[in-house]
């Protein structure tokens, strides 16, 4: 299997230089050369497979410059830190089925691939010797699931940029209380857009990323969603064995990475598998409008109970727009320079094509609440922010009679202000995330300027 950027620009790459290499070097995104496929009766086997062994299989296709024996290790290790036996078990509440991907390190569904991505890095520094420095943007969880894969690791220093006072206040201190030698995390003052335009735009200074051995933890990193297409494959696997051949599954958006994990996976089962990925969004709807109408218009970020959703350029749209365009990485490369000049794509046109791959609804703050309130008063099951938004987008969009999957992306005890607005009192702690109170924290405070945040990388990066 190889690798090519959406922009057409490079020279096919192997797996693991393809995760060392994140963003494409002709500022696109990477993707398989060709994506795999597979039958009924391999569908039937993986009815029968632990999360562990499903993994393997399903990486396996889009890897092969990594003994099995090796892969299989990485991946025992990467899932040995969850805590729950299944990795990412289903529940059933009324007749919606719930995904849970939040029984990692840091109870967000990020850990399902960055267990394993810090797990990649060390595994390819150690064979091929040299160093990393890894550079990323968070709005709250990719952060501190990053710094979780990789803290204490040798060779590998890793920065974490998060917008300053706008995620919730747990978020942060999973965040800022690692006080590891080998982590930095930069407050930026901006959104979460600012923080990853400039992560973009470092990356595409490629003296810069070369001198310092940039890598890249976010969803622009190719084995973050691969890692996210198992869960969607075990979940189907899962509800298949009980005699569900077609589900839908609805997922809270922000970035696009998770749901495009979906994507694929949609596209590596038989045809109708997955019937339809529902997008659900907070107010930063722009997804929302490109799914309805076409039209993919940026607007200001909104500050939300959902604030890991609070994102308007999502970069993974664009992995989306090369198969919108038939794979032809021209276009692609002038579509995005058009977005970046003017701030919009037009996709009106083809509204009818996006809708047979999503369906989507934009959840308002208050209709969030709701959500949590009710579906606790209804199942006592208490929902995160952010998984409230796709519940009530799966509630409101299912088909009749399909089964809706719906992604619980993190545990409610990292947004106490939500909860407790929606059943009176904040939920009760996990271990985990009690103590980080007492803890010292560490985290300076810089402007979102690209060459600000060079200096700090430069200073305190390994060379
Ligand atoms: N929602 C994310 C934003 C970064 O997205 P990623 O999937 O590209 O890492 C977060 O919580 O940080």
């Amino acid at each position: 299997m190889r690798y090519i950027s959406t922009r057409g620009g490079i020279e096919p790459l192997a797996f693991q230089d393809a995760v060392m290499m994140g963003l494409a070097r002709d500022g696109g995104l990477l993707l398989p050369q060709t994506l795999p496929t597979v039958g009924n009766q391999v569908v039937q086997r993986w009815q029968q497979l632990h999360y562990q062994a499903l993994a393997r299989e399903v990486l396996s296709l889009f890897i092969d410059d990594i003994p099995e024996t090796d892969l299989e290790d990485l991946i025992d290790r990467s899932y040995a830190s969850f805590a729950h036996p299944q990795v990412t078990p289903i529940t059933q509440q009324g007749d919606l089925y719930i995904l849970e991907l939040f029984h990692g390190p840091t109870l967000a569904f990020k850990d399902v691939a960055l267990q394993l991505l810090g797990n990649l890095f060390e595994y390819v520094l150690a064979r091929r010797g040299g160093f990393m420095n890894i550079l990323g943007a968070t709005s709250g969880d990719t952060g501190s699931a990053a710094i979780a894969g990789v803290r204490g690791k040798a060779n590998i220093n890793i920065f974490i940029l998060h917008p300053h006072g706008r995620t919730s206040p747990v978020q942060a201190l999973q965040m800022t209380t690692v006080l590891d030698p080998n982590v930095f995390n930069i407050a930026v003052r901006g959104t979460f857009d600012d923080a990853q335009g400039i992560v973009k735009a470092i990356f595409n200074d490629l003296d810069f990323r070369d001198q310092y051995q940039l890598g890249a933890i976010n969803s622009i990193n190719w084995a973050r969603v691969l890692a996210q297409v198992v869960y969607y494959v075990f979940a189907y696997c899962k509800l298949s064995r009980l005699g569900m051949k077609s589900v839908d599954f609805s997922v809270p958006t922000g970035n696009f990475g998770d749901i495009f994990a979906g994507y694929i996976a949609r596209r590596l089962l038989p045809p109708g598998c997955i019937h339809r990925l529902i997008l659900a969004t907070n107010a930063n709807d722009i997804l929302t409008r490109f799914v309805t109408s076409g039209d993919y218009s940026c607007s200001q970020v909104q500050a939300t109970f959902s604030p890991s959703m609070d994102i308007q350029v999502a970069s993974n749209f664009e992995r989306y727009l090369y198969y919108f365009l038939n794979e032809d990485g021209a276009a692609v490369r002038r579509s995005m320079e058009s977005f970046v000049a003017s701030g919009r794509l037009d996709l009106t046109a083809d509204r009818q094509r996006i809708g047979q791959d999503f369906s989507s609804r934009s959840v308002s703050e208050e209709e969030t609440i709701a959500t949590i309130r009710d579906f606790y008063s209804e199942h006592h099951y208490l929902l995160d922010p952010h998984t409230a938004v796709g519940v009530k987008a799966g509630l409101e969009l299912r088909d009749p009679g399909r089964p809706v999957v719906c992604l619980a992306t993190a545990h409610p005890a990292k947004f106490g202000e939500a909860v407790s607005l929606a059943i009176g009192n904040e939920p009760p702690l996990p271990p985990a995330l009690a103590e980080l109170q007492k803890r010292e924290s560490r985290c300076v405070i810089l402007d979102a300027q690209q060459d600000t945040i060079k200096e700090y990388v430069a200073a305190n990066a390994l060379h």
